[in-house]
């Protein structure tokens, strides 16, 4: 996997599974993240080939809940990312899913709650030893690329401190989001401070933070050095922000969507979660489209509602 000049799909829970990767890609994404696993979660899954459907999907042991699902199609750009604090877990999870995609991330930004009282996500930008211990363990053992995905420390030295030790550790890209785990999504991204980062290193950054327009991947390219962009909310918005040739009227990108949901059977509350993350920026979900989003309860609803239902009767009556 090249680093060099890309367009990135950022990871985002609940919204970057199969159809929403497919569908980023398909406007122009050259790599796609998958949302954050937690190791623990991934620990309880088998693999399973879906025939049915064409996938390779990770499926909690004694249950029908599928935590990764993924297909050859998408093969040579998806990441996984995961959420983790210890290096055996990291590594037996990478394990697990290697040979299914192009690389391996390990999320080391998220603020929530759960994640730092689980010693993850931005809990690990203070502990370098342990970075270093799960970056080393996964580079040791696998093939397939790793990375991490970090924000900005409290002091612009600090980060740069940090980004240095992660390149030692043989990483090959450092996803930086221009923001420090105290500031909120509104807040605007330093990429001053993704600059700092560029200038120290020599492996690929990839810039993260405010990226809305295609026009935008160059603006942060200039200021900061970066070789590549990761976009996050501006892609969940309207994933068409990845054309060269300009975004789609949001109700076309949606309705693309919910027919890839249809098309790979994509979990319900991940399919409602980015509806409703689509109708929250461009309307209300207290509006009629809203609120029928909010009641559905299986994905028929939701052709139904979007006037897919032939569609959805075809793809489904004509699985294996
Ligand atoms: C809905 C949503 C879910 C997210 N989930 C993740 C995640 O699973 N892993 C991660 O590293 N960052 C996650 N993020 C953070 C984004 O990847 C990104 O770093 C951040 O939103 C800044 O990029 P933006 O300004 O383009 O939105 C999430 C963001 C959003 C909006």
């Amino acid at each position: 996997m090249e680093y060099e000049n890309k367009h990135v799909l950022a990871p985002m829970v609940r919204v970057g599974t199969l159809p929403f990767r497919l569908l980023a890609a398909e406007y122009g994404a050259d790599i796609t993240y998958g949302e954050e696993i937690i190791d623990h979660k991934m620990l309880k899954c088998e693999r399973k080939i879906n025939e049915s459907l064409g996938t390779t999907d990770f499926v909690e042991k004694g249950t029908e809940a599928v935590v990764f699902r993924t297909c050859a199609e998408e093969r040579s750009r998806v990441v996984f990312q995961m959420g983790t604090s210890d290096a055996v877990r990291a590594l037996t999870t990478a394990q697990m899913v290697c040979q299914d995609v192009a690389a391996v991330d390990i999320n080391m930004g998220c603020p929530k709650s759960f994640s730092i009282s689980g010693g993850m996500g931005a809990a690990l930008l203070s502990k370098p030893e342990l970075i270093h211990d799960i970056l080393t363990t996964l580079k040791r053992n696998l093939h397939t690329p790793v990375t991490c995905k970090i924000r900005l420390l409290k002091s612009p030295q600090g980060t740069v401190e940090l980004a240095r030790q992660i390149e030692k550790t043989g990483v090959s890209a450092l996803a930086v989001h221009g923001r420090k785990v105290a500031d909120r999504p509104r807040d605007p991204a330093k990429w001053d401070e993704i600059a700092d980062v560029v200038a120290a290193l020599s492996i690929p950054v990839i810039a993260n933070g405010d990226v809305f327009e295609y026009d935008d991947f160059q603006r942060i390219k200039c200021v900061t050095g970066a070789t590549s962009v990761m976009v996050a909310r501006g892609a969940l918005w309207n994933a068409s922000m990845f054309c060269a040739k300009g975004k789609q009227p949001w109700e076309d990108v949606k309705r693309e969507y919910i027919r890839k949901c249809i098309l790979w059977d994509n979990d319900l509350k991940s399919t409602k979660q980015t509806l409703k993350e689509m109708i929250m920026h461009y309307s209300c979900l207290e509006y009629p489209e809203g609120k029928a989003v909010t009641k559905s309860e299986t994905l028929a609803d939701l052709a139904d509602l979007y006037g897919e239902k032939t569609y959805y009767q075809f793809v489904t009556k004509n699985r294996l």
